[in-house]
């Protein structure tokens, strides 16, 4: 999907980041060295590229995709073998509609490391028992897209660094019913600026009307977007930080 100039472009933009020691935010608890590109300035970059992956994500996985994929989450995942890297990514699933995960890294640059995927989860079970097909290894400038709820992993790196950039998509639409973290009702609230965990309030999402809507492509309302985050009792969370 991308082609190696682009790779090596953001990887050098996401290593400059990392070595100026500015704050940033974990994408969340399972990722420890990774950058949320929205933090860097790419929103624009990212929400025309998320517009331009609609088509393609609905037709394989149309009924996810409805109306839009109207926001995303967007960070790199660094693995390395010394102690304080990350060497592998445990099973899970993403909070996400539809994932895209993009290999940035050299393939000889690294070894181990592969991705593997697991069973598809549609209600909310316990990701531990599961059986697994063959990990799949990495190839630079290649993307892989899954549905959220398909749980999947990182194998332990066994030598050097592997760099991706993983891209989780939502459809508000879609969560607006059913909260795919907890398995309820989201209870929204509105935040403050971004794209809090990509549901919508109803009603704005509901009247359609005078979009302001450019030029670009067709279902996407998101000009009309109230941004939402998850209200949890007495905490406010980002849920993506409660994987
Ligand atoms: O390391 C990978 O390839 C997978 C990363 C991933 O699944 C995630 O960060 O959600
Ligand atoms: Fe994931």
């Amino acid at each position: 999907m991308f082609s190696l100039d682009f790779c090596d472009r953001l990887s050098a933009e996401v290593d400059a980041f990392c070595a100026s020691g500015l704050a940033r935010r974990k994408p969340n608890t399972m990722n420890k060295h990774g950058v949320i590109l929205d933090e860097l300035g790419m929103e624009p970059m990212l929400a025309e590229l998320r517009r331009r992956l609609q088509p393609l994500a609905s037709r394989v996985f149309a009924k996810w995709c409805a109306d839009g994929l109207d926001s995303h989450r967007v960070f790199t995942v660094s693995y390395a073998t010394a102690a304080d890297d990350q060497q592998s990514l445990d099973v899970h699933f993403d909070n996400a509609e539809v994932t895209i995960n993009a290999a940035l890294s050299e393939d000889t640059s690294y070894s181990g490391g592969e991705i593997f995927f697991c069973k598809l989860i549609d209600g909310l079970t316990d990701p531990q028992q599961t059986t697994c097909y063959p990990p799949i290894s990495h190839r630079r400038g290649w993307t892989i897209l899954h549905r959220g709820r398909q749980l999947h992993g990182a194998l332990p790196i066994t030598s050097g660094r592997r760099l991706n950039m993983i891209m989780w998509m939502r459809s508000s639409k879609v969560r607006n019913q059913l909260c795919p973290m907890c398995g309820s009702k989201p209870k929204i609230i509105p935040v403050a600026s971004g794209y809090g965990d990509g549901f919508t309030i109803p009603s704005a999402s509901s009247s359609s009307s005078s979009s302001s809507s450019s030029s670009s492509s067709s279902s996407s309302s998101s000009e009309n977007l109230a941004v939402v985050q998850q209200d949890r009792g007495d905490d406010v969370v980002d849920i993506c930080n409660v994987l």
